[in-house]
Parts: structure tokens; sequence; C-alpha cells
């Protein structure tokens, strides 16, 4: 329903701008070309593609996804073109060496995100973590309680039974299901990840008792879509006509935006009641509190930079759901497409995951911790080149002039990181397009771990510099826990005897890189899960 609904907007959205495209030629209007890479003034502007009135260079970007055809553009005019995207003056980087000069070099200038009119509205006015501005004191204190608090190492250890918990819920489904056919279960790979997903966060966010989860996470996911941007209004923000054809899209992000406030408002209410009668004490034991027991502690014992009303704990649940899910169910999802179309692949990740875990019939963290994995963490290092959640990193704005690899940059462009394009440059990864996560295998004959913290600019899955993720470690948990379960758990294989080869790796429009179609694939038990250890036979080894 939702692809519908996103497809019919890009085709409604399609003719337009081939409407304006036509104005704009009839009315042959002229402009000056950025082509030569100079503007007014001898300034020396990045090269990239001649605009057209009113639109810019929209139309470059019609017909592809955007990280698609920004990496064609960045082949015809090289590794820091300028776009101009309605009204809004854009360069995207391509290449390791622009952006480290971006993310290290002028990581405090282009540290800003610019403030889309839709993300202002679902951002609570830039009060979250990902729009606030990065010199603020708000900002500041949010990302320290990040990393001392929400999303802090101890914190995320601390939800270790939820994961286990909720992975161990996701085999025993799936195994039941397997039991009740007589041949292997044909499964819905990314409709189980995601909801998989969702729990793990929602518990870990606002804990188990939220009677409006559903309500919740439907309302979040129509949010990412608005998000996603590339809405007239977001692209005009100075046209009224923009305004009026775009005025869906604002009553869209308002509404959602209310109906998230009203539902998480809820949420805070049951958690001030249910900490009342325990005496304020939230949980009682620190180590139990999800992340709102948190935020309402903080907020109740002061003492912060920041003030933390009531509408910056409902954005910063809103940042730690929206970033959280959608990321950790992409990678888990791709990871195990990739594994389907590499059938040695999995075989050894496998074979890996069942040494260590032999005689186990459910997974605990403790069993995989540390270098248990090198495979498997490979392997997710290797979906995280060729499929970053997020191929253009997240929008930076530019607070003053720059230059980025000898170009001038003008002060208020909007700076994108096209990681997905840098994952897949054979300059940098030799058979780029392959996976291999042998090249991330210190115990193979690949060069060993590359630093995905933002300091290798080859590799940038979670951005990099001052605003680099805060949840990778979070993220990475979830994912590892999902693909250890699965993998320990059942054989894969694709359904009919379908040449693993031929598997559709499409990705769909958003703001995150998800697959086009669902991940569908038989499953055989391996492992009973122990729950169901004298329900039904399964297969061991
Ligand atoms: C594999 C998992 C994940 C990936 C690949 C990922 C990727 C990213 C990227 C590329 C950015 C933009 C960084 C930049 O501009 O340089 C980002 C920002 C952010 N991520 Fe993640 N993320 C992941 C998981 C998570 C999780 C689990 C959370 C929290 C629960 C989270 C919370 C955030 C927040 C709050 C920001 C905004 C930071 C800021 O603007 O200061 N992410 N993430």
């Amino acid at each position: 329903m939702m692809a519908e609904t996103t497809l019919a907007v890009s085709v409604w959205y399609t003719l337009l701008l081939c409407l304006l495209a036509g104005v704009a030629v009839l009315l042959t209007l002229k402009t000056k070309s950025i082509a030569s890479g100079h503007g007014a003034g001898g300034v020396n502007l990045p090269p990239g593609p001649r605009p057209l009135p009113v639109m810019g260079n929209l139309h470059s970007l019609l017909g592809a996804l955007p990280h698609h055809a920004m990496r064609a553009l960045a082949r015809r005019y090289g590794d820091v073109v300028l776009l101009r995207l309605g009204h809004v003056p854009t360069v995207v980087v391509s290449s390791p060496e622009a952006a480290r000069e971006v993310l290290r070099t002028h990581d405090a200038v282009v540290s800003n995100r610019p403030l889309y009119v839709t993300a202002d509205i679902l951002s609570y006015g830039g009060q979250n973590i990902a729009f606030a501005p990065s010199g603020s004191p708000h900002w500041k204190e949010l990302r320290r309680l990040c990393a001392t608090e929400l999303l802090s190492p101890r914190r995320v250890l601390s939800f270790r039974p939820i994961r286990e918990e909720e992975a161990a819920s996701l085999v025993r489904s799936i195994a039941t299901a397997a039991a009740s056919s007589s041949s292997p279960a044909v499964v819905n790979v990314s409709e189980r990840v995601k909801v998989l997903m969702n729990d793990v966060l929602m518990r870990c966010a606002v804990g188990d008792r939220c009677p409006m989860r559903d309500e919740y996470i439907a309302a979040l996911d129509e949010a990412l879509r608005l998000l996603a941007g590339f809405n007239l209004v977001d692209l005009f923000p100075r046209s009224r006509l923009a305004g009026a054809l775009g005025a869906g899209a604002l009553r869209a992000a308002r509404e959602v935006h209310d109906r998230v406030h009203r539902i998480v408002q809820a949420i805070i209410h049951d958690h001030a009641s249910k900490a009342a009668n325990n005496d304020g004490e939230g949980s009682g034991d620190d180590d139990d509190d999800d992340i709102l027991d948190v935020l309402l502690r903080l907020q109740r014992d002061g003492g912060l930079e920041t003030v933390l009303t009531t509408e910056v704990v409902c954005a910063v649940l809103f940042d730690v759901f929206a970033a959280g899910s959608e990321t950790t169910a992409t990678t888990t999802i791709w990871a195990m497409s990739e594994l389907a179309k590499n059938p040695s692949v999995m075989q050894r990740a496998q074979s890996e995951v069942r040494r260590v875990l032999q005689g186990k019939t459910r997974v605990a963290e403790a069993d995989i911790q540390g270098r248990r994995l090198p495979y498997l963490q490979a392997v997710i290092r290797e979906t995280l080149r060729l499929h970053p959640p997020l191929p253009l990193i997240l929008p930076r704005s530019c607070a003053e002039p720059i230059t980025i690899m000898g170009h001038d940059v003008p002060a208020g462009t909007t700076v994108f990181v096209n990681a997905w394009a840098i994952g897949r440059d054979e300059r940098w990864w030799p058979d780029a397009g392959e996976f291999k996560p042998e090249r991330f295998d210190g115990d193979g004959d690949g060069e060993g771990m590359v630093d995905f913290s933002g300091g290798d600019f080859r590799f940038l899955p979670g951005g990099g510099g001052r605003r680099m993720c805060p949840g990778l470690t979070f993220g990475m948990a979830n994912i590892e826990m999902a693909l250890v379960s699965l993998l320990y758990h059942f054989d894969w294989e694709l359904p009919g005897g379908a040449d693993p080869g031929e598997l559709d790796m499409d990705e769909a429009y958003g703001i995150t890189a998800r697959r086009k179609t669902d991940l569908v694939l038989k499953a055989t038990p391996f492992v009973c899960p122990h729950e169901l250890v004298n329900s039904f036979p399964c297969t061991f080894s």
C-alpha cells in the first residue's frame, strides 16, 4: 500500500517535472552553464550539468534512484559535482579524498543539516538529535547523553535480554511454520526481520507495555517516507506555486507529526504513572530501564545544559526509533540476500556460527561476543559496503564558503557524501561489485577490519565527523543477533530451485536503500529452538 502511494507520488511528481521542463525549454530562457566549473567573479565552482530554469538539475535525477544518478554524474563530471535541485544548490562528493575534506577538514563548517520544511515539522523544529544545529548546547548535550546514557555500551549491553528474547521468538515462529508443513517453510524474510527490529527497538525505547505500538510504527513509517525529501515544498522553499502544489506533503507531515506526538505523550503518561507507583524510582534497576525511563529520569533530575521538555523527549524517541529500526532491518535483509545469492559464503558463515554454538539450542549473546565470529562480522561489513542503508549518509549544510578538492563551494550549499558510490568504486575496492567478506576478514587474505568509525573514508556506512551515527554499536548488536539466529537454526535457499545468481537485488526509492521486493526464502530447520526440541524432528549435523 505504502509502496503504491510512493509510486503514485513519484509518477505525479515526474509528470510535473516534465511539464516544468517543457515550459522551461519553450520559454528558451538563457541559463549560465556551470559545466565549465567557473562561476561569476572568478569563483572556481565544481563542475556539473547545465541547470534548467526553475527546476535546475532535477531532470538529471529522473529515472534512477538519487544515489545511482549521482554516481553517473560523478563519472561524467568528477568526484565533486555541483547541482541545483530546484532552488537548492547541492554538491555531491564521491571519493574518499573529497569525503575526507567534507567530514574531517571542514567538519565544523559542514556539520549542520539543511532543515527542510517537512523535516522541520517532523523534527519538532530541529529539537531532535539528527536535525539540531550542531554548534548548539542543545545538540551537544543530546550527543553527550547518547554517549553516556542512551546508547552507551553499558546501555546497549543491558538490552541484551530483549535482543535474545525477540530473536528466539522469531526462530520459534519460523520453526513452527516449518513444522506445520511437510516441505521446508517459505518465509518472507523481509517481513519477519522488519517485525523483529521494530519490536527490539520499540522495547528498548519505550518498553514492553506500549499498547499503541502498531499505531506508532505505522506513523513513523509514514514520517520516514515524507523525510525522504524531494518534496516540492523542500526543493522550492521560496516558491508560492510549489507551496500550493506541495501543500499535500505539508499537511501529511503535520498530520503524522500530530499523530506521533499524541501517541508518545500517552506512552510518557503511562511511564510516568508506573514510575509514580514505584515511588519515582522507574523500574528500580537502572539496567532494566528503557530509553524513555532514562529520559524521564534525566528530565526529573535536571542539571543538564538543555531542558528536556516533553517535546524534546518525543523528538529524541523519534530519532532512536526512526534511525534505529529501519537501518538495522535493511542491513540484515541485505545480508541475507547476499548470502542467498552467494551459497559458498552462506556455507562458510554458517559453519563458523555452528562451530561456535555447537550443542546449544538457543543463541545467547555471551556465546558470540568478542571476536568469536570474525567471518560473520566481515559479512556484515561487506553488506554495509555494498548496501549502506543511508546511501547518501544524511545531508549536511555548508555554513561558510569552503573549498573541496580545489573547488569553491558557497555558503548555504547542501552537501551529500555518496557513501554508496564510494563503496562500489573499483579505484578503492578491487572486484567492487562482488560480495567478498574476505576483504574484511583479518584471518583471511583481506586487509582486515577496515575502520568503520568514520576514520576510513572508503567505508562510511555510519557517516563521519562530529555528526557521525551515535547508534552504530547498538545497531551492530541487533544485526549480529538476528543473523546468528537465522543462520544457526535454519538452512536457507531460494524457493522453487531458483538460480541464486538471478536473485533480484534492486533497491526501492526512499531515504534508506531497502530492497525493492521482499526477500522470500525456504527455511529448513537445522537446530531446533530450545522450546520445541521435543515437538518435531529437526535436522541435526
Ligand atoms: C547499521 C546501523 C546503522 C547505520 C548504518 C546508521 C547510519 C547512520 C548515518 C549514515 C548517519 C548520518 C551520519 C552523518 O551525517 O555523518 C546516522 C545518524 C544518526 N543515527 Fe544511525 N545508523 C545505524 C543505526 C542507528 C541506531 C541503532 C540508532 C539509535 C537507536 C541510530 C541513531 C542515529 C542518530 C540519532 C543520528 C543523527 C546523529 C546527528 O545528527 O548528530 N543509528 N546514522
